[in-house]
């Protein structure tokens, strides 16, 4: 049996996230989890809350609550819109858990032992009445290019110029505001990544079916100027995994956390041991360890296009600086970004629409249906209520939605409540078939592909081929002259509802479900041969006829989300 891990980008714990966030991470690797779990493989789907770092600190502050609780409570709420959504992971863990510590320190101790950290003496703004360290974007000043008062110690967003904090004038904390700043020394570690620049360029070379997204990222930071730079790894924060050589202390830097970006992908390896200690799997070094039985995992990650420099080179890194036979990632599907009626969705503007608010205008597949058949795959794309309406009452609605209810309806009205018995496959069923089984040969090779958006085509096509046949068929027509030759039709078409669930399963897994319960049979095995498939339900077979599938939504309620989400949420 082929075994999978797969793993999503880990969302941040500031906030409840947005759709963006959704499609460019969670929601694909859910789909590709559901369907190599539906073609029999082992699947381990592992996600978590990555929960350290200043904007974490600020957010509970904020809230008005302690960090540890604040990020306890969050991880409740991004859990719950998980499940909201059918994301089916087998743990969504917490990248602030004892696991994660342990093995982040760990990991520190062996790059240490291999003489890749280097301790480094610099400069940072301390703000005497925040009392701590500033990171350099919580530096704000005006721009000594443009005049900008808000430029940020990173950047200056008015002109773009790349900034250092100590550039900026007037410079103030951007937490306080408070201008009581001085520059003090502080020591920090190191990860040497340029040491293992060469070793990290001949796997990114090996990688030649990579998404381009991806390797073209991964070149550029490897490549660009001076080339992959060493990489600071500690910070000096109280929130995080405290700076440990494996379960030694470390000499100087007391106090000091693990940068979030050091711990939160190595939560990827202990969310596995989390999910163990919590009683749901055993031996989860087997899917982790090539010396513990990894060696036959194939292992993808899922993530938007601004994570890939982390984890196409510095959780490599990490990960190939151990010296340990810990599984390197064979597959990277990355995504450009989704981007909301003319502009960007953002978690800290407010901007967009937010997860919760999704589900609670509308059911979960909704969403999943338009946000994954329109995965920003190869470009970015945008949400417009318009184009979500248009295609989510087009797609569901009128072609799936259509078709279960004017099969089973049809069928109440002329043989009651059961597949009706008689006829035989007609010409007309048996091109249906073959056209079938040609588009499920590219379903399954898009899917294995995970081109999400083909994949989406492919199936709204077999779906526009089973309401084509119908059409054609017209057993309304028929029944009156050749009421066996009716039968076998509707026959037919009822067996298909079967047939859409399992194959839509991974898409829009609720209403497949619906679909299957309303059939009344369990029978969920991924199709192969469409003839057989397509009698799994015999005559005589009970089957309900559903409730409304899919509601269209209307011009006036599409107008009022419209003004709902124009603004800002506060
Ligand atoms: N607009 C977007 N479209 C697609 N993917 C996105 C978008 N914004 C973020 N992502 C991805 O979502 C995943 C989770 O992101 P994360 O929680 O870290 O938020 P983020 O990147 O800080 O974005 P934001 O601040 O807008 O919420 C990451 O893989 C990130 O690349
Ligand atoms: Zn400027």
């Amino acid at each position: 049996m082929p075994r999978t891990l797969i793993t999503s980008a880990i969302p941040y714990i500031n906030g409840i996230k947005h759709l963006g966030n959704l499609v460019g991470s969670q929601l694909p690797a859910d789909l590709y989890a559901r369907y190599c779990r539906a073609r029999g493989d082992e699947v381990l789907f592992l996600c978590a809350t990555d929960e350290h770092g200043t904007p974490a600190e600020l957010a509970a502050a904020k809230a008005g609550k302690p960090v540890d609780e604040f990020c306890a409570e969050m991880h409740e709420v991004q859990a719950a819109i998980g499940a909201g959504f059918g994301l089916s992971f087998d743990h969504f863990g917490r990248s602030s858990s004892p696991q994660n510590h342990r093995l982040t320190q760990h990991f520190a101790g062996a790059l240490a032992a291999n003489g890749l950290i280097a301790e480094v003496s610099e400069k940072q703004v301390y703000s005497n009445a925040d009392g701590r360290f500033l990171p350099d974007r919580y530096i704000e000043g005006t721009c000594p290019n443009c005049g900008y008062d808000k430029a940020r110690g990173d950047q200056c967003e008015n002109c773009t110029k790349q900034l250092d904090p100590t550039d900026l004038i007037n410079p103030r904390s951007a937490i306080s505001g408070s201008t009581d700043l001085e520059v003090r020394e502080t020591k920090h570690l190191y990860l040497k990544q340029r040491s293992l620049r060469d070793e990290l360029s001949r796997w990114i070379d090996s990688k030649a079916d990579w998404p381009v997204l991806t390797t073209s990222i991964a070149r550029k930071w490897l490549n660009d100027g001076d080339g992959l730079q060493d990489r600071g790894i500690t910070r000096d924060l109280h929130w995080g995994v405290p700076v440990k050589k494996g379960t030694e202390d470390w000499p100087g830097m007391e106090g000091k956390v693990f940068y979030v970006w050091f711990d939160a992908p190595i939560e990827y390896i202990a969310c596995a041991e989390e999910w163990q200690d919590a009683g749901k799997g055993s031996d989860w070094e087997r899917w982790w360890r090539t010396d513990k039985g990894a060696e036959d995992v194939r292992y993808v990650q899922f993530m938007g296009k601004d994570n890939v420099p982390f984890h196409t080179l510095s959780f490599p890194a990490t990960i190939l600086g151990s010296g340990e036979p810990w599984k390197l990632v064979d597959y990277i599907k990355s995504f450009n970004y989704l981007n909301y009626e003319g502009g960007q969705f953002s978690t800290s503007q407010g901007r967009g629409v937010f997860q919760d608010q999704a589900l609670e205008i509308l059911p979960a597949d909704y969403w999943r249906w338009w946000l994954l058949s329109h995965a920003p795959e190869s470009s970015d794309t945008e949400f417009t209520w318009e184009t979500f309406q248009q295609d989510v009452n087009k797609d569901l609605a009128d072609v799936l939605g259509n078709f279960v209810s004017r099969v089973t309806k049809f069928c109440r009205s002329k043989w009651g409540e059961e597949v009706p018995a008689g006829g035989a496959l007609s010409e007309r069923g048996k091109a249906l078939i073959d056209d079938l089984q040609g588009k499920l040969a590219d379903y399954t090779a898009q899917m294995d592909a995970i081109e999400v958006r083909r994949a989406a085509a492919t199936l709204r096509s077999m779906w526009v081929a089973g309401n084509e046949f119908l059409q054609s068929a017209a057993p309304w027509t028929t029944f009156k002259q050749d009421p066996e030759a009716a039968a076998a039709d509707v026959r037919l078409a009822l067996n298909l509802i079967r047939v859409y669930a399992v194959l839509s399963a991974p898409f829009i897994p609720f209403s497949a479900e619906r679909m299957l319960a309303d059939m009344r049979t369990d029978e969920a095995a991924w199709p192969t041969d469409l003839s057989a498939a397509l009698t799994a339900l015999p005559a005589g077979h009970a089957f309900t006829v559903p409730e409304v599938l899919f509601a269209k939504i209307a011009d006036e309620t599409r107008e009022d989300w419209a003004a709902r989400f124009s603004g800002i949420r506060s």
